[in-house]
This record gives C-alpha cells, structure tokens and sequence, in this order.
C-alpha cells in the first residue's frame, strides 16, 4: 500500500488511531526488528500519551539476533516492555500474549480488589506502513477465528479477534507515518523495502547500503562481493561487483542501473545474512546530543 503522507493525511490517521485507543486497554506497538528506530512513528509517545503498550520487533528472522537482544534491553532500561516475533512464521506470538497480561495485571489487580470482575483485556496494533501488521493480525485471527462480533460507537464497525481465552484484538490496525526528517532513515526504510523504490535513487541506494556493511558488517561485504574497503571511488567498486556478476548492457558496458539494483536486492533479500540498521549505541548518541542542545 502506498500512502501519501501529507500534513492533512497525518491529521488523519492521528485522529483514527485516537479514536481507536478509547476503546483498548493496551497499545501494540509493531516495529520491524531491523530498525528499532528508524521505524517507529516519530509521534508515538505522544499520539499513545498514558495507555499501556508493548513494544513488538516483527520480522526478526530478518534482523541480527545479537541487536535485537541489544534493543529489547535498551527498551527495557527505558521502561517499556519489548518482545521480538516472526508473525510469517508465528513465532513468538505466546510472548505477547504474556507480556500484555504482565503489563496488565497492576490494573487487573485494581479491578478485583474493587470487586469489579475484569473482561477480557483489549488491544489494538498501531505501526508505519509494511511493519506487518497485517500479518500479524490475520495468523493471530487463523490461530482462533473466534470473532466477538462489533463494538457500537465507533463510526466503522469494529471487529474484535479473540485469540486467548483473555484477550481480544481490534482487527483494524492503526496506521501512522514513518520518520522523514533525516535522510539515513529514508535509506534505511527503502533498504527494508518499506517505502517504495520510485521515492528513492536506486544508486544512492546501493551507495548507502555498501557504506554502511562496510561500517557495520565488513565482513558480509567481504564474502558477498570480494571488497574490504568501499572508498570513494564508488565507480570502480560498481565495475568489480558489475564485472563479478556479469551486469551489462546491451553494449557492453557495466550496467550501473542494474547493479544498483542487485546491491538493493540482495540486502532485502537476505543474502547479505540477517541485518539490523539502527543501533543502540546512536540512540545513545542522540540522547547525548540533546542533552548539550
Ligand atoms: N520475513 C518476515 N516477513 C514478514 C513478517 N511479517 C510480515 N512480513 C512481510 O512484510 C510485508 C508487509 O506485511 P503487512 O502485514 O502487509 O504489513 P502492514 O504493516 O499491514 O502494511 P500496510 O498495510 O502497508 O500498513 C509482507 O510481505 C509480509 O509477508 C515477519 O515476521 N518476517
């Protein structure tokens, strides 16, 4: 799905995924594991303000295991609870379920003691766009098809998942929008593939991707593609990986085009071995610069 995300449209989206949340006990956060930060709607904290959320890294299987254990206890020394799934595959789904109960049994405690009989708990997933939401939704509704049929008072009819004995979940996720401000996270959500191809330079592209394995996974580089160092003459690293993988054009010469895009795909693709793209060291960075703002 392609979203046009124009100052209107964020109003928007902002205002349905608020209407949404009155009707929930908990937030799932959806994130890809790959990039902690970089996918994570730049307004959160202040669209979800004070209802409880757990923080879902999806498509681990794609993500560096060691970073994701990095980011869950980063999260965790933030206070907020984190959990890494594969929702393809549905792996991990028990943690959520887990993990929300914890979250809330404080509340739940509350409820009983005031001889009030708690229901079943409620959560809705709110993420950017290709996070899996989806996904996630959709093996959560075949695991337990169970439908407890619509909630009045909302303008579209909601439909709620049950999928454990105590928890339900709204089968319409929220949508926002990712971050746009910084050009390394636009890179980095085209490399993910979660912002369209004709938004971005194919060769810039390829160009970041090959900077950042050599800064972060020289060693994946070095097997993929024979290289060390990427340096700055990007031409002649292009004619190496043309000439190794036969890219050319009609007439003979290196295609650059296609092996832009062959670097893109094979980052996507796995063949460059899982990848995580955000680190916990720059968001400690970041913290530290705003510190001395
Ligand atoms: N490898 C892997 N792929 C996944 C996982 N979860 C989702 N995907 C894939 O990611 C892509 C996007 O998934 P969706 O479920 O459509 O994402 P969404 O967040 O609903 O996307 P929008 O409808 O654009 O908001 C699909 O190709 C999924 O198959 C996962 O855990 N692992």
């Amino acid at each position: 799905m392609t979203i046009q995300w124009f100052p209107g449209h964020m109003a928007k989206a902002r205002r349905e995924v608020t209407e949404q949340l009155k009707l929930v006990d908990i937030v799932f956060e959806l994130i890809d594991a790959r990039l902690p930060l970089s996918s994570r709607n730049p307004m959160i904290d202040e669209v979800i303000n004070q209802k409880p959320r757990l923080l879902i890294l999806n498509k681990m299987d794609l993500a560096d295991d060691k970073e994701t254990d990095r980011w869950i206890n980063y999260f965790d020394s933030q206070g907020i609870r984190a959990v890494a799934i594969n929702s393809f595959e549905g792996k991990g789904l028990q943690t959520v379920t887990k993990a929300a109960k914890e979250i809330l049994a404080p509340k739940i405690e509350r409820m009983k003691k005031r001889g009030i009989r708690p229901g079943a708990i409620r959560a809705m997933i709110v993420g950017i766009p290709n996070v899996g939401k989806s996904t996630l939704i959709n093996r959560l509704a075949k695991k337990n098809i169970a439908k407890t049929g619509n909630k009045p008072g909302v303008t579209k009819a909601q439909q709620w998942i049950k999928f454990e004995k105590e928890l339900e979940l709204l089968d319409t996720p929220g949508i926002l929008w990712p971050k746009f401000e910084d050009q390394a996270v636009g890179y980095k959500l085209a490399l993910t593939g979660a912002i369209k191809d004709t938004v971005v330079n194919m060769e810039n592209l390829a160009v970041y991707g090959l900077r950042f394995l050599e800064t972060n996974y020289p060693d994946r580089l070095q097997k993929r593609y024979g290289l060390t160092v990427v340096g700055d003459d990007i031409q002649q690293i292009f004619n190496h990986i043309g000439e190794a993988r036969k890219v050319y054009t009609v007439g003979g010469e290196i295609d650059y085009d296609k092996v832009s895009e062959l670097i893109v795909q094979d980052i996507r693709s796995e063949l460059l071995g899982k990848l995580t793209f955000d680190f916990t060291s720059e968001q400690h960075i970041e913290k530290a610069d705003s510190v001395t703002d």
